[in-house]
């Protein structure tokens, strides 16, 4: 395919590369549930239109650099892994300089239009996530420890919060119960895929609870998480935060994750361990989009 040259150095095919390292896919999710914290912030009504489109541009903006920076400071550790060496750096598409360019200007923009549109509260949470994302997990934990996803997990779990704070600006307990659902939910998300993916963790010299403390103990951590998940999952309900189509939804979804864990505990294969980290992201769409269907249906 012919690429379109536009003039200083860019290109289609560059395009695509920037595009790729603000890790689409995996922010899609991130906003979504930061989208729906705002929704949920308000009771029994609408978000202002213009908070929440100026509020998921500022986060999507910043997520995506903090996902480029990660790019950029691992694109050593990304060569030596099969499932990320086809990325922009590892593959020399892009420079290290106009990466660390491009998540300047990105975070840079993300977090002006939050604190210029929305309200302060909300860009220095946002600030702080990405600095617990991509200095804290990225350069502190995730070389030392294999509770480096628990604690990074921190930071993934911050979306709702930070829409939340967007509508409302402040950060209440309800807020709080969306965070710990995430919290909970990154370990089994992230440990099914290091049990298919730790020949790459162990080549890179990551240590990944698989690496260091082998499979079986990896599998056991997956179901007690998801136990725990499950758990949690039942607090929107038992604070009246959220209804009866919820807690059905939580139950019917929990015990679908509960019975990938059990049987990934049991019966272990590569397939499953692919399927049950498929599951987890299913899940986690599902369970935040029937918190926003109970929020809207009548009683
Ligand atoms: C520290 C926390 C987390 C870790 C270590 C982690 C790790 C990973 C990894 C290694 C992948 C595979 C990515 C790839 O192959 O390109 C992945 C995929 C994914 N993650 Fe996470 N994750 C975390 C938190 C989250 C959060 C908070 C969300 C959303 C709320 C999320 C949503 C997703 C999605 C949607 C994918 C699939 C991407 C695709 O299909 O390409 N993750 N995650
Ligand atoms: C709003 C805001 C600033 C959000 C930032 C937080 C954020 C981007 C969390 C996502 C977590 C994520 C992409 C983990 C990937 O793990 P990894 O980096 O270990 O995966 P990799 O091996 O694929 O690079």
């Amino acid at each position: 395919m012919r690429t379109l040259e536009l003039g200083l150095g860019f290109s289609a095919a560059r395009m695509q590369a920037f595009y790729v390292l603000t890790k689409p896919r995996v922010n899609a999710l991130i906003v979504f549930c930061a989208v729906i914290g705002m929704f949920l912030a308000v009771p029994g009504g609408l978000p202002p239109a213009a908070t929440v489109l100026y509020a998921t541009l500022g986060i999507a903006c910043v997520a995506g650099a903090a996902a480029a920076m990660n790019c950029l400071v691992e694109q050593g550790i990304d060569a030596r892994m099969a499932r990320t060496r086809g990325r922009p750096l590892p593959r020399g598409e892009l420079a290290s300089l106009e990466v660390a360019g491009f998540a300047t200007v990105l975070g840079g923009g993300g977090l002006a239009v939050l604190y210029l549109a929305v309200n302060p509260l909300t860009m220095w949470l946002t600030l702080a996530t990405f600095v617990g994302y991509a200095v804290v997990y990225t350069l502190l934990l995730k070389p030392r420890t294999p509770q480096n996803i628990v604690i990074g997990g921190a930071s993934g779990a911050m979306p709702p919060v930070l829409g939340w704070a967007a509508v409302t600006g402040e950060v209440s307990g309800d807020a709080l119960l969306l965070f710990l659902i995430i919290f909970a939910w990154t370990p089994p998300h992230f440990w099914a895929l290091a049990l298919y993916r730790t020949a790459d963790y162990t080549r890179a010299g990551l240590p990944m609870l698989p690496v260091t403390h082998g499979p079986e103990f990896t599998r056991l951590s997956v179901l007690l998480y998801t136990l725990i998940l499950f758990g949690v999952t039942l607090l929107p309900f038992a604070t009246r935060m959220s209804g009866w189509p919820y807690l059905i939804a939580a139950t019917l979804l929990g015990a679908r994750f509960i019975h990938y864990a059990w049987r990934l505990y049991r019966d272990y294969s590569d397939t499953l361990a692919r399927r049950t980290f498929r599951f987890s992201i299913l899940y986690l769409s599902l369970l935040f989009a029937a918190l926003l269907v109970d929020h809207y249906l009548p009683g």
